[in-house]
């Protein structure tokens, strides 16, 4: 029998789905199958999409009423929550992760995106100053948010839909036209987000779609536009120094998150299943590759032999698997050129004098997930802090477990990172928490958890971690401009 030709992914542009003669393989991660081919859009391409944009900012959508574009936004969620099962199978076959993560955290998530900046943006409130003046009459300034304009939307493959949807939603929440541009490894779930936005009756040009690759490609090509006003960036640090540059000419607005080399704190006194179980998730969940997962985990000298061995025995029992299966914890990684970075790290480890508690290499299964980008959940001990497997972002599933003695002393330790994005203290000391807490130099430090996210906070990393904020009103600041009024009383 013929096999069935592999779909081909499109565009969505000014509210068509468009192809190019151009097109490159998505590769399921599981057991490298040829998934579909995408669409991968050239210079010209991606300017039709910024110029479907800015004619739409002129059309229906320019005129709506902030209360209009949250219904609608209602609407997009209504629609994925109706293809859920489509959304996770789309993830599932791009990412290999497990189904069970899948429902409930990329697609729930997706969906609580959308009704959040929904919710949030029909309830924004300006900003009052009353101002006294020599005549004595006074002068009131009052503060009106206007939408940026166009924004590019770059994404990355490690939560693709959750990240692509962070920065969708509330760009369109605040009156904005998007072109975004998902990560080539994991295109499907962008392109369902297009028909779902399609048949939810967002006006034509509204949300754009295009299909490519970063550099020489449909990433570079839309960074490059003279026509957006705003650039919203998830990924390596790397990338985002490079589209810096590329939007500086026309001093567009940017905002990054980026990598992380995030540390877990266990103290003598923290609840030790509790912090086990907590950096057996910061650690491995998502195979690694979250920006916020800890690569360094610091734990106390008292508990640490203790902590290594219970972190060894769990790391071993993970269940490395087919995203179906409903006991399944761990998944492939994104790629084998993904896996070949991290292979490339569990190699330099042993160079650099690491023991290897645990894993450390490939799995062998003797089926078709041989053909899969699988590695080892992996455990090193004995590096320097200054090790290249100590310092750099790996994103793999991965941690290396080092011993400390005093607070001062892990403060320090911490903070000593060329990023600054993430940590996890874990204590039952209040005092403690808070002090330590404050002095940590990142973006966001949880007490005894791990990624708990309300969606109301600020997001975002200091140093190599990224710039600006998005999360709540941090979201509706970045993607509206706000101007002041002042009238003479
Ligand atoms: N959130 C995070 O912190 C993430 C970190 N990474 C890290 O980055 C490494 C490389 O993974 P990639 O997928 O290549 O990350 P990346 O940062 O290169 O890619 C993320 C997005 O940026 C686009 N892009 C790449 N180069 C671009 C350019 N010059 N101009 C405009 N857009 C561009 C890509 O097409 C993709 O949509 C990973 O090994 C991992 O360590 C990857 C994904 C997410
Ligand atoms: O917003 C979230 O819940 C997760 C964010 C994760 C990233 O930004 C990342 O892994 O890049």
């Amino acid at each position: 029998m013929k096999p069935e030709s592999p779909a081909l992914l499109r565009h969505y542009i000014g509210g068509e789905f468009v192809a190019s003669a151009a097109t490159f393989d998505n590769i399921a991660p599981v057991d490298g199958r040829l998934l579909s081919r995408v669409s991968e859009a050239d210079r010209a391409t991606v300017e039709s999409a910024v110029a479907a944009a800015r004619r739409a900012l002129s059309g229906p959508w320019g005129k709506m009423s902030v209360q209009q574009r949250s219904a609608m936004l209602h609407k997009i969620a209504d629609g994925i929550e109706a293809r859920f099962d489509e959304f996770v199978a789309a993830e599932v076959a791009d990412t290999g992760r497990p189904v069970h993560q899948a429902r409930s955290l990329d697609i729930a998530r997706a969906i609580t995106n959308f009704r959040t900046f929904a919710d949030l943006a029909a309830c924004a409130n300006s900003d009052a100053f009353e101002m006294p003046t020599a005549d004595g009459a006074g002068a009131l300034n009052y503060t009106v948010r206007k939408p940026l304009g166009v924004v590019g939307i770059i994404s990355p493959w490690n939560l693709p839909l959750l990240l692509l949807t962070w920065k969708v939603a509330p760009a369109l929440a605040c009156g904005n036209a998007v072109i975004a541009k998902p990560s080539e490894e994991s295109p499907t779930s962008a392109t369902l987000l297009a028909e779902v936005i399609c048949q939810a009756g967002v006006p034509a040009g509204v949300f754009n779609l295009v299909h490519g690759r970063g550099a020489d490609s449909a990433g570079q090509f839309l960074t490059q536009s003279a026509g957006i006003d705003a650039l919203t960036f998830t990924g390596e640090s790397r990338t985002g120094s490079t589209i810096m540059k590329a939007v500086a000419d026309g001093v567009k607005e940017v905002s990054f998150e980026l990598g992380g080399k995030n540390a877990a704190v266990v103290f003598a006194d923290a609840d030790f299943d509790a912090a086990v179980a907590g950096v057996m998730r910061s650690s491995f969940t998502n195979s690694g590759q979250v920006c916020l997962c800890s690569e360094r985990v610091y734990v106390h000298r008292s508990i640490y032999d203790k902590f290594v061995t219970a972190i060894k025995q769990k790391v071993q029992a993970l269940r490395i698997g087919f995203p179906e299966e409903a006991d399944v914890d761990m998944g492939p990684l994104i790629s084998h050129g993904h896996r070949d970075k991290v292979l490339s790290y569990y190699r330099l480890a042993v160079e650099e004098g690491a023991t290897v508690v645990a894993g450390g290499g490939v799995p062998v299964f003797g089926d078709a997930r041989d053909e899969g980008a699988y590695v080892q959940p992996t455990v090193w001990t004995g590096l320097p802090d200054n090790a290249r497997c100590n310092t750099e972002e790996i994103f793999g599933p991965v941690c290396h477990i080092a011993p400390f003695d005093d607070e001062e002393e892990i403060i320090a330790r911490v903070n000593d990172s060329k990023y600054g994005l993430a940590c996890a203290l874990w204590t039952t000391n209040l005092s403690r928490a808070h002090r330590v807490a404050r002095r940590i130099h990142v973006g966001l430090v949880w007490v005894n958890t791990w990624y708990l996210r309300d969606l109301r906070t600020p997001f975002g990393g200091v140093k190599l971690s990224g710039l600006g904020r998005e999360g709540g009103r941090y979201s509706l600041d970045f993607y509206s401009d706000v101007a002041n009024i002042c009238i003479k009383l």
